[in-house]
């Protein structure tokens, strides 16, 4: 018998034990856990599933979509819509809302996911995972019987009642918050359950490592350039130590590796595209990893204001995005009222 406890029971014990979120919550994170299960089966069999490659279609944002970007976003929903916990979904992948269909039990909750987050990676083997954000549709008028619509969305991330995320790398790991810090569990693929690994995941406030698409260096604004430049300079420069550089291109994968060992993910807004707040979706991607983040004793900001502050005006916002390990996070955003506050 597996002495660790199974994500089944971290939650019970989340329900029961903390009361910190109701059975509806508890099931819901199940369901979910159980897609990305069946979306690992994808993923590993590759070229053998025929999954890899494109799909021929360009999703809301203009992208090309991958085999795995549409697998993953019908699994999720397959999964989720006759559970009876949720309103209605939203994803990376779809221009609107999707309603659960009447025939199917209804419930009070918003799921949100970018299906399949590091899509370029796909192809060549890289660590891709799945992220999701769960919200309560607000409904302070017990009369109320209007059907869900977008602006039922559009909360703050300080107001995720659960968030995670999976990733599908040498091993497959789900990593949630519920409030009460981040937990980790690995899929024993022979007992087919998700098994917790971590709990209590704390990230060093301190750091020497930084991840930057550093390709977009001439498009950046002034005070992330003078960050990079710092830790370009090493022991020599002002910081008085050397930085490594990772960048992975799946917002998962880097957000693991921070979660595992800290540092600093920065995709600032540039100027390549200068009306876009960022390249990142707010609600998709950087509220729940946001979330986990501070969850774990990190801070995330979009250079001026916490991340999970952010009010959405729509479903598919972009915001900048700078989060880690704290003092790091706290410096970049320094430099960036510093800078407005000169100009
Ligand atoms: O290719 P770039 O510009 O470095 O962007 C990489 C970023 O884009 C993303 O892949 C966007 O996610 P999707 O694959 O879900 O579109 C992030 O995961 C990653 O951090
Ligand atoms: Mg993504
Ligand atoms: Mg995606």
């Amino acid at each position: 018998m597996n002495a660790r406890p199974s994500l089944t029971r971290y939650l019970v014990e989340q329900q029961r034990v903390h009361g910190l979120i109701p059975p509806e919550l508890r099931l819901l994170i199940e369901v979910v856990a159980r897609a990305c299960k069946r979306i690992a089966i994808s993923v590993n069999k590759g070229a053998l599933g025929e999954v890899l490659g494109s799909a021929g279609s360009e999703n809301v944002q203009g992208e090309v979509q991958k085999k795995l970007d549409i697998i993953a976003n019908e699994v999720l929903i397959d999964a989720n819509e006759w559970g009876g916990h949720l309103a209605a979904m939203a994803s990376e992948e779809m221009e609107g809302i999707y309603v659960v269909p009447n025939r199917y039990p209804q419930g009070e909750y918003l799921l949100l996911f970018d299906p399949l987050d590091g899509s370029s990676n796909i192809d060549v083997n890289v660590s891709i995972g799945t992220i999701f954000s769960v919200l309560r549709r607000r409904n302070e008028d017990p009369t109320r019987v209007d059907p869900v619509c977008v602006s039922d969305f559009l909360q703050p991330g300080h107001q995720q009642v659960a968030a995670g995320y999976c990733i599908y790398g040498p091993q497959t790991v789900l990593v949630l918050t519920v409030g009460n810090g981040v937990a980790m569990f690995t899929l024993d693929r022979e007992q087919g359950s998700w098994i917790l690994t971590q709990e209590n995941v704390r990230i060093p406030p301190d750091t020497k490592e930084f991840a930057i698409n550093m390709s977009n260096m001439r498009h950046w604004d002034a005070p992330v350039r003078r960050y990079v430049d710092e830790c370009l300079a090493g022991k020599e420069g002002p910081r008085g130590k050397d930085f490594n550089m990772r960048w992975i291109a799946s917002m998962v994968a880097d957000v693991h590796r921070i979660l595992s060992r800290g540092g600093i993910f920065m995709y600032p807004w540039d100027k390549r595209e200068p009306e876009k707040p960022g390249k990142l979706r707010l609600m998709y991607e950087a509220n729940p990893m946001g979330w986990l983040v501070e969850q774990a004793g990190g801070a995330a900001t979009n250079g001026r204001q916490r991340i999970l502050d952010v009010v959405p005006t729509h479903l598919h916002e972009r915001v900048s995005v700078i989060l880690g390990s704290k003092n790091e996070v706290e410096r970049v955003t320094a430099y960036h009222l510093e800078a407005d506050a000169a100009r």
